[in-house]
Order: C-alpha cells, then structure tokens, then sequence
C-alpha cells in the first residue's frame, strides 16, 4: 500500500527494524538468530565535563552502540549533530552491520557521537569535547575491538585527536601500533590517501554502473544533491567530471538551483570558509527548500541525514534514480512511493559502502605498517565497489526484486552464515 501524507512519521530505527523484518521472513532466517541480530549487543552513554573558552565548565553527552560483531571488529562512524541520540545510534548501528556485511569486510557494526551543534563551539573547544569523549569511551573502542571513523560533522581532524588521545591514555605497552584505533585519520598521521573522497567515488560509481545496466552513460545526465559535505561534494565532483550536470544543490541552510549547471569547485570554495555552508553563493539562485525533491532531474542524491524522503515528499520526485549517499535518507513509506512510480533506489548499504571499505584498506595499511599511493587505493576500491554492484544486481535480477531488498538478503544471509558455521544454534 503507498503511504498517504497523513501517516505518522517514523524513526529511522522504525525503517531500520522494518526493513530488517521484511528480510528475515524473506530468507526465512533463523529465529535464533534473528533474535540476536533485532537487539543491538552494547549501548554506552557517556556524560563528561569540558571547560569552555570563558572557563565554565560544560556537560556533553557522548554514545555509542555497538550493534553486532559476529564478522569481526564494530566499525562505524562517530556523529556530531544535535539529533544524536541512543535510537538514531542504533538505527545507524544496524545499518553499518549490514553494510560490513554486504561488503565482505571483516567487521561488525557500530556508529555513535556527540548531541552538540559543533558551529556553537570554537576549535579548541571541540578539540577538548572530542579529547573527553575518547578518554571517557575508554576501552569501550580499540583497534581490534571498535574502530570509528568520521561521518557528520566529524572529519580527519577529529580521528587525529582520537588517536592521539586514545594512544596516549591506553594501558598498553604497545601504544604507538594502536592508530588504527580510528580510520578517516589525516594522510601523515596513519590517514588513507583518497579515504576522503572514498564514499563519494562509491556513490558516482554505483550509480554510473546503475546508468550502464540501462544503456546510457552520465553524460548531460542532470542531478540534485542534498548536503554539501564529504559525501555530497566528492559525489557531485566524480559526476560532474564524467559529464553529469549538477542543476541543485541544499544544505541546512540554503538551496540553490541553476539550470544551466552549478560548478562544484566554485561552490567548494564559496563554503569552505563558511564551515562548509553553501548559503551566499551567487551562480546560482535561492528556491524554495520545500520544493527541492520535486525538482525535474535525472538523478536524485540524498547525502546529508536520514528521514528526508517520505510518504510527505516522495510523490513528488521526478528523478529516475535515487542514490543514497546518506545513511537511512529514506524511510519505509517514502520507499514504497518511489518503487510504485519506478524509480530505482541504490541502498545507502551498497551506495555509500565505499567509505567504510576505505577505511578497511587504512586499517589494513597501518596493521601492516604500510603507505599506500593514491592511484593503488583508487584501483582497489573500485574493483571492491564492482564487486559488491554486481553481486547485488544479479540478486536484483535472479529474485526479481527491488535493490535494497537484494542487498538486504545478501548481507543478513551472510552473517546468518557465519552463525550456523559457528555451530551455535545447531
Ligand atoms: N563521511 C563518510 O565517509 C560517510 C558518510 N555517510 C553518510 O553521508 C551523510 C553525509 O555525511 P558527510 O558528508 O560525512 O557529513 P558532512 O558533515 O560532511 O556534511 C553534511 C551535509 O549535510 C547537510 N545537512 C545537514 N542537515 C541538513 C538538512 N536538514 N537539510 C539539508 N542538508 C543538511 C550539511 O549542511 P550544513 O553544512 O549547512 O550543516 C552538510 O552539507 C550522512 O548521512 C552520513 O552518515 C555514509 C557513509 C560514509
Ligand atoms: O568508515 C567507516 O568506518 C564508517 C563510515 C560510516 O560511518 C558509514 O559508512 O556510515
């Protein structure tokens, strides 16, 4: 049944659980299995004192849940944004174990942060909050253990802090081989050259490999783009440069339209000083935000939060393909408008999967004491990506079904796997 605008509106740890439901029953999973993949193993809250720039002291509250590590380490982002909370946490948890999963990476999931809107803090402040949060995580995270990473509002800055942090707190004789603690760290501190633009190239690629199936190519494709950020600007670069045309672009605080195409570099130098905002620029004018899905285009990318496509604005879109670089940008209601009216759906757990697979080769080269070029790092996450797209489109076409349903079968049915190999539910 398609949703109608009255329907209430759900978390994204509603979509997630639902969307983990209509898997278990297609695969008929194991109840004893799926009993434990429905709860997530480790919920930590953490509150801790900073002292602010005016010398007061602040009181922040940190998370992070771990949701399963039945394949290996929890691995997943750390988040800085007032929307944090223990069920958002958890909702994003869920979906990196899926994501692991699809991937065939060696880990489990797990995502956290901080509930704080970083622009009300200065850099030094947000170097002590993060400093406190790592020291107060404890060894609640470990390099063979948890393994974060940058998501919104938290950038290879942010890792460096926690690594030094962590290695220089950690009860270990071996402090300096622990910096893989977090992936996303800055090149010249254990960072991964081109893990900045790696869950953007995934997002380009998947969805050129999605134009491919149909016999087209990116060129003069138009596209829109919800938030600028890591994953909205590297997107949007990797598109353009293949011949794709950005037509908008929205963030917290502005949407921009040009028909005649936005240039992503002179927008990135517009925001950069900005702290990122794309509010202000002149090539492009200010619309309405309300009327920024519905916009005439090819390709529509979500990268900024979850919950922005539903049964209130799903009706509206006219893009053909949905690329979700965010995670959970669209929740079960809004899903179902858009499969009515044809429009493919990349899942955020293949769409956006090359950054975590980015991270996995940093973790790999800093275990192995090894530096990477640029050129080696592209090559192989590529070769990944392709794997992964191709494994799930032929799920796709085998079980005649959507794609996040086919990336969902093969993700839980791998570890559902790892479980009765196990031998614990015989
Ligand atoms: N970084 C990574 O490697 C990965 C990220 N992701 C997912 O991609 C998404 C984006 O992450 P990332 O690019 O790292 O984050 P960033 O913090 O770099 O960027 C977030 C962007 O989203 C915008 N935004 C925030 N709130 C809104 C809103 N209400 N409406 C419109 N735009 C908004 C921000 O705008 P403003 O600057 O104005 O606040 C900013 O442009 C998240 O869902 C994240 O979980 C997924 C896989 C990996
Ligand atoms: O790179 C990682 O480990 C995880 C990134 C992340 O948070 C995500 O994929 O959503």
């Amino acid at each position: 049944m398609i949703a109608t605008k009255s329907m209430p509106k759900q978390s994204m740890y509603d979509t997630v659980i639902k969307q983990f439901n209509k898997t278990a029953e297609i695969i008929d999973l194991n109840p004893n299995i799926k009993k434990i993949l429905e709860i997530t193993n480790n919920e930590i809250v953490v509150h801790f004192p900073v002292k602010m720039d005016n010398g007061k002291v602040e009181i922040f509250t940190g998370y992070r849940v771990q949701h399963n590590n039945a394949l290996g380490p929890y691995k997943g982002g750390l988040r800085y944004h007032p929307t944090v909370d223990v069920d958002a946490a958890k909702a994003l948890a869920m979906w990196m174990t899926w994501k692991t999963s699809l991937a065939g990476l060696p880990y489990g999931g797990a995502k956290g942060g901080i509930q704080i809107d970083p622009r009300n803090y200065s850099d030094a402040e947000l170097e002590r909050i993060t400093r406190r949060f790592t020291y107060a995580l404890g060894e609640n995270i470990g390099p063979e253990h948890d393994i974060p990473a940058p998501d919104v509002n938290t950038n290879a800055q942010t890792m460096a802090w926690i690594a030094d942090t962590y290695m220089s707190t950690i009860s270990t004789s071996e402090r300096s081989q622990n910096q893989h603690v977090v992936t996303g760290k800055p090149v010249g501190s254990g960072g991964l050259e081109g893990r900045d633009r790696a869950t953007g190239f995934g997002v380009y690629l998947t969805t050129k490999e999605l134009v491919k199936s149909r016999g087209e190519s990116l060129k003069d494709k138009t596209f829109i783009v919800q938030g600028f950020g890591n994953v909205g600007y590297w997107a949007s670069k990797f598109l353009i440069e293949d011949g794709a045309k950005m037509i908008a672009v929205q963030d917290a605080h502005a949407t921009l339209f040009n028909e005649e195409g936005i240039s992503v570099e002179k927008l990135f130098e517009h925001s950069s000083p900005r702290k990122g905002s794309i509010q202000g620029f002149t090539e492009a004018n200010e619309m309405d935000p309300a009327e920024f899905f519905g916009l005439e285009c090819d390709i529509l990318i979500p990268a900024a939060l979850g919950n922005q496509i539903t049964g209130d604005n799903a009706y509206t879109i006219k893009a053909t393909i949905v690329a979700e670089g965010a995670n959970g940008p669209t929740n079960e209601e809004g899903e179902a408008i858009l499969l009515e009216k044809g429009i493919t759906v990349i899942p955020d757990i293949l769409c956006n999967s090359g950054g975590v697979i980015g991270s996995y080769f940093e973790w790999l080269q800093n275990r192995n004491g090894e530096l990477w070029e640029l050129d080696e790092v592209m090559q192989k996450l590529e070769k990944k990506l392709l794997q992964v797209f191709k494994k799930v489109e032929k799920e796709v076409e085998e079980r005649n079904t959507d794609w996040r349903t086919a990336a969902y079968i093969l993700a839980i049915s791998r570890i559902e796997t790892a479980y009765n190999q196990r031998g614990i539910f015989p």
